[in-house]
């Protein structure tokens, strides 16, 4: 510890511990099924000179396998830097660890799913393949440091300003070894199967290349400026019909190997709807990768 006069030793304070007893809970961003995402002020001095941020918690205070989920989350995420990646602040602990919270940079505009419906008027087609760059370069970044995300998609996207958006939430993110080329999803979590490539319905293998296909997904939703009723599942219940229940999986995965695919969006330029296609190939080595598409999109932006 740093020395001071008199040689009596300071504590050094760690920065990325948030103390439970300083933390104000202001309100609900997001709901998930193991837990939610919360605004907090973070005050210690307790004269609202303290900052915003994001605070992911569980809502069953016991441990349980979610628990493992969140640690896992908060270990991946504070290994991340990068300018399209949300930032990792720190945790809170309460009752000696047994529970855990998650603290992240907090991004006042929301998702893109948020933003774009109410910005439409100032967000040019240019702006929208701007931010199809940078979920690309962060999901790039992403499958270099062996992550898959699992979970791409507008809601999962934050704008932190009209010309920076970042990947905000890891909820299902794992690590692949080195040696490996997918994970295979153990329980049948309520998946968001409208996201997912066929490998992943049929096999339940995630490949980096599955990722590829949620963000083709993903960047329909940009050219519908994440319209409601032009959204995938509306889409997709529309041509597999909506009254299957759980049948609803089984038709998706056979309309997809039937070479059904959500149609080009309105006054989407070709030249973009061909990557979402190339996205979309069924084949999961068929597809293009984050680099090749980011070479696509810098050359329709120049
Ligand atoms: C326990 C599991 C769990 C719980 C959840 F609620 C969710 C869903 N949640 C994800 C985080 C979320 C969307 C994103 N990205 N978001 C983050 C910020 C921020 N960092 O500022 C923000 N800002 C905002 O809305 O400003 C107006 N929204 C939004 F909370 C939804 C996913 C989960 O796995």
């Amino acid at each position: 510890p740093a020395m001071v006069p008199g040689n009596a030793p300071v504590q050094e304070i760690d920065p990325t511990l948030f103390e439970s007893r300083f933390l104000r809970t202001i309100r609900d961003l997001g709901e998930g099924h193991f837990g939610k995402v919360e605004l907090c002020l973070y005050d210690p001095h307790g004269d609202h000179s303290g900052q915003m941020v994001a605070v992911k918690s569980l809502k069953s205070e016991s441990e349980g396998p979610e628990t493992s989920n969140l640690r896992r989350e908060i270990n991946t995420m504070r290994e991340l830097y990068h300018s399209n990646i949300v930032k990792y602040k720190g945790i809170c602990t309460e009752e000696g660890g047994r529970t855990i919270k998650l603290i992240m940079e907090y991004l006042p505009a929301g998702s893109l799913k948020d933003y774009l419906p109410r910005h439409k008027a100032q967000t040019s087609q240019q702006r929208l393949l701007l931010y199809a760059i940078q979920i690309c370069q962060g999901m790039e970044y992403l499958g270099s440091q062996n992550y898959i995300h699992r979970d791409l998609a507008a809601r999962n996207v934050l704008v932190e300003s009209e010309t920076l958006v970042k990947i905000g939430d890891f909820g299902l993110t794992k690590s692949i070894k080195d040696n490996e080329e997918y994970y295979t999803v153990r329980e049948e979590q309520d998946s968001p199967v409208y996201w997912y490539a066929p490998e992943c319905l049929i096999h339940r293998k995630f490949y980096k290349a599955s990722d590829v296909w949620s963000f083709g997904v993903t960047l329909y939703e940009l050219m519908t400026y994440c319209d409601r009723k032009l959204s995938p599942p509306e889409m997709f219940l529309n041509t597999i019909g909506r009254s299957h229940g759980q049948m609803t999986m089984a038709r998706l995965v056979k309309s997809l190997e039937n070479g059904w695919r959500l149609s080009c969006p309105p006054q989407c330029p070709d030249m973009v709807y061909t990557q979402m296609r190339r996205c979309w190939a069924h084949a999961p080595e068929d597809r293009v990768d984050f680099k090749g598409l980011i070479e696509v999109f810098e050359r329709l932006l120049s």
